[in-house]
């Protein structure tokens, strides 16, 4: 899931005490097990990886954990990273033997996740890593770096040299806090890690300030309102059932350079249904089945006797061997072009499925009844919204929109019928050409071509 971008205001920083007060809090009097907090921790530095790095372009991650709570994350984010499609591999000097550490060690030996010893870890490591997690120290960190964390660090602010050099090289994501920062100060003499992305967790410690990457995620969606209120937390909120949330501005990116590789099972004539709207249901079904938000929206494109070609999202309402039907103002635009031009098509794309489907067909209106019967089957506010709005047209302003409404409501607080308008009702496409769409690798999609009655051809392009 997307995170959100409404987290632009200001931001709570920790204290190091402070870090650890809300630590001690959670795990006394509010109840928490430090390994709830650390699997919450840990997935949450793994979603906010897999919303930045996809699996199919940085598939190598060495999670370098430490001997603390911070390296417990590292671990548990790379239990997570396999179960998303990455192929990890671990790096865990100093174990300790506490049941929850080595019960983590065996999660992911029971996966066969590599554990590599310093000694064993390449001289080279930007030929062997895209990504290099960094969960050696969090906000316990004092002092100077011991060994052999020392030569760890250094190796990965080595590599800062590499990006200097614009030479191919690892991306590193840091856990809470880049490790040998100060927790408070950061990184003092400028000469510490510069990682890509850093996670922090419950809140950003004041570290974080320093923090100049393209990549801040805030994770640890366990903190409940009292501490929120003591600390006077200010955080961005998490979108839906996110585990992340980016903190600040998006990166500026290249938009030519925004593509995605679309991996999908095959889609092969054969599994086609021979009756297009059977194929249309199928495909319809799975993406209801994948959790798609809105997959009966669809783009409607409509021309009118000037040629000029308009789209605009509609909601299929229902789909059957009649065709797929709409509701929406008969004075629209789309009206008046379809009053001119009956023929148009419908897209639907589902983003989560790689596919689309193009309709081609024309349209009329659908019988009163029908209209009648599915506008007082909506909200009593979407009625009276229908009566409001004039479609198309140029408003004096919102104002004028909430005081009819207004009137509206009242008028129909009693819960009587509230009349559809005549302006109000249903369009029926008659299908005439299907083309289902899978994306596949390197642009080499299947593309299926149907016509209503008989099949004519499937081809890939
Ligand atoms: N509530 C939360 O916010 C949660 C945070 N989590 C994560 O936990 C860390 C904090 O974990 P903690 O165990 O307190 O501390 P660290 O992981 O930072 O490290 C402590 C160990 O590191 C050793 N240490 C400290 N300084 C050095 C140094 N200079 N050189 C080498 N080793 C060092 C320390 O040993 P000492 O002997 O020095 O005490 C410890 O062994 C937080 O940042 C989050 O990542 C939870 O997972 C979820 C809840
Ligand atoms: C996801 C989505 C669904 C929509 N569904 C409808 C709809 O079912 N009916 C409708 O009249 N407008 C719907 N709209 C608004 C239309 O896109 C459009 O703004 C409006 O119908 C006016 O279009 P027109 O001026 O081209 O006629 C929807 C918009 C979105 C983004
Ligand atoms: C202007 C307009 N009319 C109608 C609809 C469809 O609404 P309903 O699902 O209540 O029929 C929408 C949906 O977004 C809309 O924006
Ligand atoms: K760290």
């Amino acid at each position: 899931m997307a995170s959100s971008l409404q987290n632009q205001g200001s931001i709570t920083y920790l204290t190091q005490r402070e870090a650890a007060e809300i630590d001690e809090i959670l795990m006394g009097p509010l109840g928490f097990s430090v390994d709830q907090l650390m699997e919450l921790a840990g997935l949450s530095v793994a979603t906010s990886m897999a919303e930045v790095y996809k699996p199919s372009e940085y598939n190598r991650v060495l999670a370098i954990c430490g001997p603390g709570n911070n390296g417990g994350d590292g671990l548990v984010a790379a239990r997570h990273l396999y179960h998303f499609g990455y192929k990890p591999f671990v790096c865990y000097p100093k174990r300790t033997s506490k049941p929850l550490y080595s019960g983590l060690v065996t999660q992911l030996e029971s996966l066969s996740i590599p554990f590599l010893s310093v000694d064993e870890l390449p001289v080279d490591w930007s030929n062997d890593f895209d990504i290099l997690v960094d969960a050696m120290f969090g906000f316990s960190f004092h002092g100077a770096p011991r060994p052999p964390f020392d030569n760890l660090i250094e190796k990965l602010v080595h590599l800062n040299n590499y990006k200097q050099r614009q030479q191919k090289s690892p991306v590193i994501v840091s856990v809470d806090i880049p490790s040998g920062w100060h927790v408070e100060e950061g990184d003092v003499n400028g000469e510490g890690i510069k990682p890509d992305m850093l996670v922090s967790l419950t809140a950003p410690k004041l570290c974080a300030k320093k923090f100049s990457g393209p990549h801040h995620f805030l994770g640890g969606r366990f903190v409940p309102p009292s501490i929120a209120e003591k600390y006077k937390l200010h955080l961005p909120p998490y979108p839906g059932t996110s585990m992340c949330v980016r903190i600040g501005k998006p990166p500026q990116i290249d938009i030519s350079a925004l593509r995605e590789n679309y991996m999908s099972p095959d889609f092969l004539e054969e599994q086609v249904e021979a009756d297009p709207i059977d194929q249309f249901r199928k495909w319809f079904d799975d993406a209801v089945a994948a959790g798609l938000k809105e997959p009966n929206a669809m783009a409607l494109s409509t021309t009118g006797k000037d040629g000029k070609p308009s789209s605009r999202m509609v909601l299929l309402k229902s789909v059957d061997k009649d065709g797929f039907v709409w509701y929406t103002n008969y004075e629209s635009r789309k009206a008046r072009e379809l009053s001119e031009n009956s023929h148009a098509s419908l897209l639907f794309y589902w983003d989560g499925l790689n596919r689309q489907v193009r309709v081609e067909g024309s349209v009329q209106k659908v019988s009163d009844d029908e209209s009648e019967q599915y506008f007082h089957s909506r909200p009593r506010g979407s009625q009276i919204g229908a009566i409001v709005s004039k479609q198309s047209t140029i408003v004096p302003g919102r104002h004028v929109l909430h005081q009819l409404y207004k009137e509206l409501e009242e008028k129909y607080s009693d819960g009587s019928l509230i009349p559809k308008p005549k302006h109000w009702g249903g369009y029926r496409l008659q299908p005439e050409r299907f083309e289902f769409w899978q994306g596949q690798q390197s642009r080499l999609h299947d593309r299926c071509l149907l016509y209503l009655g008989n099949r004519r051809t499937g081809s890939r392009i």
